[in-house]
């Protein structure tokens, strides 16, 4: 095989199927407070039912159901006024037949009682006397001691990254720390003589700030993960196998931009070949066909195409999922999108994922078009469209869902 083509070419299926690391990252303790969209480790069970009471859901009275029954505007049932449920505290009074206690929404359902007819079907005429004008079912207007989740069950499951709810249900039931996965550590590698660090004034003639290490931590750090900046290596034989034996010991996946094309100076899979083993050289992907990935004895590496824009597209594709992976999610949370008409015809190739830029305006997903060496592409867009790998093309009209950038 000559030197100068790509060698196990793989689709983006594969790749997402079958590059699945086995390591995950280590298990700590965090407070709620830290705890939003980290992963938990193992499922929390509820150490006790809740609420943990029988309650009422509205304010009103709470009676036996069955003193309401028939009851109208025209022919209401009259019940003795025994007392009333203050918040916060058990009944000091039970519900006979043909009593009712007032209770506000909350509050514990007194003994005796299984319904709470709302205060807006009542009228207290008489002192002492409530008017019933609608009849209540029984278990009406009341939750259950275990209706919200009962002892043992699964307040929030393993590999799910929490949500803000989770923590308040973990919340309600006590639990306030919770044994989830560390951030994986994402060692971002940019390589090429080119490329200067963000902070350099003055550009020699061919130099460019290095783009994708900043974009690329952005990405990490939306997928949860922890971005370790590893600078900027030089197309020298051996720099970027050095660069590598550093970080590979505390890293979880390396990222390494550019340098994986078929230049004579692409240096990217030489130097990965000799710290591991690579599984695809070539991605079926546009953007993004010279992507690689690889294992580093365990570590996974994804070497990603130079120009930024496609380095920052096929790390949403390939990376993204990785990150939460390596932090125990299965599932990465589903990305944000909208349907919409496409505005003009796509072409593509049978075989091959096409991620397409577009800004939705009123329904109309419109393409935006230029070579990937243009990264303002990707901030002008609202999101991108996918052309499924065994299409050849979308015609003007077709619906498509846009995942949105947020
Ligand atoms: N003969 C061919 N030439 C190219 C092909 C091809 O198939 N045949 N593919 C093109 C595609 S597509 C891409 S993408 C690039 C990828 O090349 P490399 O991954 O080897 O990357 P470089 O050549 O080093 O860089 C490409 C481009 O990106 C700029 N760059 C690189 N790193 C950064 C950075 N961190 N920040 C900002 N800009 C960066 C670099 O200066 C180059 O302009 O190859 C095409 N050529
Ligand atoms: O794959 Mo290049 O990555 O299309 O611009």
């Amino acid at each position: 095989m000559s030197g100068r083509e790509f060698f196990t070419a793989r689709t983006v299926a594969e790749a997402r199927a079958g590059f699945r690391p086995r390591r995950r990252t280590a298990v700590e303790h965090v407070p709620l407070a830290a705890a939003l969209h980290r992963v938990p480790a193992e499922p929390v069970p509820a150490p006790a039912p809740l609420p943990g009471f029988e309650r009422s859901t509205v304010d009103g009275f709470a009676v036996r159901a069955a003193d309401t029954f028939g009851a109208s505007e025209g022919l209401p049932s009259y019940l003795d006024l025994l007392g009333a449920v203050r918040m916060g505290a058990a009944p000091e009074v039970a519900v006979r037949p043909g009593g009712c206690v007032a209770v506000p929404t909350g509050a514990v359902l007194p003994e005796g009682a299984d319904a709470v007819v709302m205060v807006e079907y009542t009228a207290e005429t008489l002192p002492g006397t409530v008017e019933v004008t609608r009849p209540v079912a029984p278990g009406g207007g009341v939750v259950g001691a275990d209706e919200d989740v009962a002892a043992g069950a699964v307040l929030v499951p393993a590999g799910r990254p929490l949500r803000a709810p989770d923590l308040g249900l973990l919340a309600a039931a006590g639990v306030t720390a919770v044994a989830v996965h560390a951030r994986a550590r994402v060692a971002i590698i940019s390589t090429g003589d080119e490329v200067v660090p963000p902070s350099t004034v003055d550009l020699a003639p061919g130099q460019v700030r290095d783009a994708t290490a900043s974009a690329l931590a952005g990405l990490v750090t939306d997928a949860g993960g922890e971005p370790v900046p590893a600078g900027i290596v030089a197309d020298e034989p051996g720099a970027l196998k050095e660069r590598l034996l550093e970080v590979l010991p505390e890293a979880d996946l390396v990222v390494v931009s550019a340098g994986s094309s078929v230049g004579a100076r692409d240096e990217t899979a030489g130097a990965v070949a000799a710290v591991g083993d690579i599984w695809c050289h070539g991605l079926a992907i546009k953007p993004g066909k010279p992507t690689l990935l690889a294992d580093c004895g365990g570590v996974p590496l994804v070497g990603l195409p130079g120009n930024p824009l496609s380095a920052l597209v096929v790390f949403g594709q390939v990376g993204v999922p990785l990150v939460w992976l390596l932090a125990g999610c299965d599932t990465p949370p589903p990305p944000s999108s909208t349907r919409a008409r496409l505005g003009r015809d796509l072409a593509s190739a049978a075989g091959r994922l096409d991620i397409v830029q577009v800004t939705v305006r009123e329904g109309v997903a419109e393409p935006l078009f230029g070579p990937s060496a243009l990264l303002s592409v990707l901030t002008r867009a609202d999101g991108y469209l996918t052309v499924p790998e065994p299409a050849t093309g979308l015609d003007a009209g077709t619906e498509v869902e846009v995942v949105l950038y947020r």
